[in-house]
């Protein structure tokens, strides 16, 4: 639920949360779109030959065969991650002759869509006021007011009808192991769309960017840019994730047996399916996605209310033409109307890029997920693992310490900007890792376990120091993995600012989110430091 909502009507619309299952309903949309296609002379497309399917069915294998194993340590992880884009590299060149070809490869090839697009948008129902799509200086697209704009005003308003979920897809003739990916079947569904050449959806489609600056797209010179930073494994168990799907899809549509069903679509999905296109599919959702109530319940006599809390990812054109800044959520799914609602959240001028928020988000998710990191952004925050050893004689009473704290034996927890520094899972964890006997005794059977989640909780003064020790030696060992020094990046980002170093537009984000990674742990380790001194 949106943090700023009260009405029981709206449905918030934040995209952080997750998704969830499948529907049996196709839009009105989706089916006259059906009709036509029934209708339509096939189009001639490249296929490829039996031998060449030969060889991707085994990549197909040897991605799957990796794609389930579980790396022992992180030179193995990395080692899988350059083994997989190998693997990944042969299938694309296997699939060359399917690649679609794009109408907008260049916003300005984007731009020149446009029209259509408001027409099309319009037609099917989109309202908007002062607002117009644009191009903005690092950001390709965006939202610009055409007119000064009060904080709370309504933007837009988008119906139902022009909102792709799963709900578009078309379950007599899908796959029926996608389960409930909501991720995988919206990717699934938009791929379908982009192959048909009379789909409902064109319009959207082509305004849509040709590619992304997700880890999906990054080089593996762009991915060793991360070494030593806590970014890297949540990075590379995504591209390997993906690579997993790439291949479970190929798997029960390519390869599907003669017992399924597909429709002329779906034939043509069979031929046309391609590595390149999925990533494509799977980068739009990843980028552009949204949380709106399902149409219908699944199930027959749920109430409104049951609709109202079962969400699905999906995607909102011109909605999603709006770029992050931080903020609060202003878009909201009115259940009343059946429309996505968005207001302003701040004033903006007539001229002015018209921001939303996406939802609190640390830097490394938005690169990851996202393809653009925020430098001056409050929510940041770097994940560090810490877990108990096995060996640990102690492991049981630490561990039931910690649950009484709902903190896993385990698990990842946050280093903090200034001036929160080390948030209080990660203290109360280094506490409790640094107790002996007698005081985990005192602590499991006291009331009061909760304090030590709070910085300024009374403790035995070496149990204290020694927790702040700990601290100060484990971030001074996080900032020594990496390959370069804080000070020799910020002088290469400053280099780059400069205009006296050229980097890409990848190179640089990940050149800035380590300094910026760096400056967190940094700072948290001054922090460690002078608590010893008190
Ligand atoms: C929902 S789309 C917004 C429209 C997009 N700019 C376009 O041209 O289609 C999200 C993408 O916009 C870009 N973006 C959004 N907010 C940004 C920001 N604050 N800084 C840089 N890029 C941003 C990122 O590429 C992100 O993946």
């Amino acid at each position: 639920m949106g943090k700023n909502s009260k009405n029981k009507n709206k449905s918030a619309s934040n995209k952080n949360q997750s998704a969830a299952n499948v529907t049996t309903h196709a839009h009105d949309a989706q089916s006259s779109t059906k009709q036509q296609q029934q209708h339509q002379a096939p189009i001639k497309r490249p296929t490829l030959t039996l031998q060449k399917r030969n060889e991707l069915s085994s990549l197909i294998n040897a991605l799957l065969e990796i794609g389930f194993k579980q790396p022992a340590n992180p030179k193995e992880e990395w080692d899988q991650y350059l083994e997989i884009q190998t693997l990944l590299h042969r299938v694309q060149i296997l699939e060359a002759p399917l690649r679609r070809t794009s109408s907008n490869p260049t916003t300005e090839a984007r731009l020149a869509n446009i029209e259509n697009f408001y027409r099309w948008a319009t037609e099917n129902g989109l309202r908007f006021d002062g607002v117009r799509i644009a191009q903005f200086q690092g950001y390709e697209l965006g939202l610009e007011a055409t007119r000064d704009i009060a904080e709370e005003e309504v933007l837009f308003s988008i119906p139902r009808k022009l909102i792709l979920s799963e709900e578009n897809m078309d379950l007599d003739y899908s796959p029926t192991q996608f389960g409930s990916m909501s991720n995988l079947k919206l990717s699934y569904v938009l791929m379908l769309e982009a192959l048909k050449p009379d789909s409902f959806w064109k319009p959207y489609i082509d305004l849509l960017p040709e590619r992304y600056n997700t880890v999906l797209y990054f080089t593996t010179k762009e991915m060793e840019m991360l070494r030593g930073s806590n970014a890297l494994t949540a990075a590379l168990r995504q591209c390997k994730a993906i690579a997993r799907q790439y291949a479970f899809l190929y798997n029960c549509t390519v390869k599907a047996s003669r017992a399924d069903k597909f429709n002329s679509m779906g034939q043509t999905f069979k031929e046309q399916f391609n590595y390149d296109l999925y990533r494509w599919a799977v980068s739009t959702v990843m980028t552009r996605e949204n949380l709106v109530p399902r149409s219908r319940p699944l199930h027959s006599g749920d109430d409104s209310a049951s609709q109202e809390s079962e969400t699905i990812a999906a995607l909102i054109p011109f909605w999603d033409m709006a770029n992050h800044r931080q903020g609060r959520v202003t878009s909201f799914f009115n259940i009343e109307t059946q429309e996505m609602e968005s207001s302003a959240q701040f004033s903006f001028k007539a001229g002015e890029q018209i921001f939303i928020h996406y939802g609190d988000r640390s830097n490394a998710d938005l690169m990851i997920h996202n393809g653009f990191i925020n430098p001056t952004n409050p929510k940041d925050y770097v994940c560090i693992k810490l877990g108990l050893g096995s060996s640990d004689p102690l492991l049981e009473q630490r561990a039931k310490l910690l649950q009484m704290m709902q903190i896993a034996k385990n698990t990842e927890l946050q280093v903090l900007p200034p001036p929160k520094y080390i948030s209080s899972e990660l203290l109360a964890f280094v506490r409790v890792f640094n107790m002996n006997a007698q005081q985990l005794e005192h602590w499991i059977t006291s009331e009061r376990a909760m304090d030590l989640l709070h910085v300024d909780c009374a403790l035995e003064t070496t149990l204290e120091s020694k927790t702040w020790q700990y601290l100060q030696t484990r971030l001074m060992l996080l900032l020594r993995v990496f390959p370069t020094t804080l000070e020799a990046d910020e002088e290469q980002l400053a280099a780059y600012k400069k205009g006296e170093l050229y980097l890409c537009y990848v190179e640089a984000m990940l050149l800035e989110y380590r300094v910026l990674e760096k400056r967190v742990l940094a700072a948290a380790l001054d922090y460690a430091k002078q608590r010893i001194k008190t």
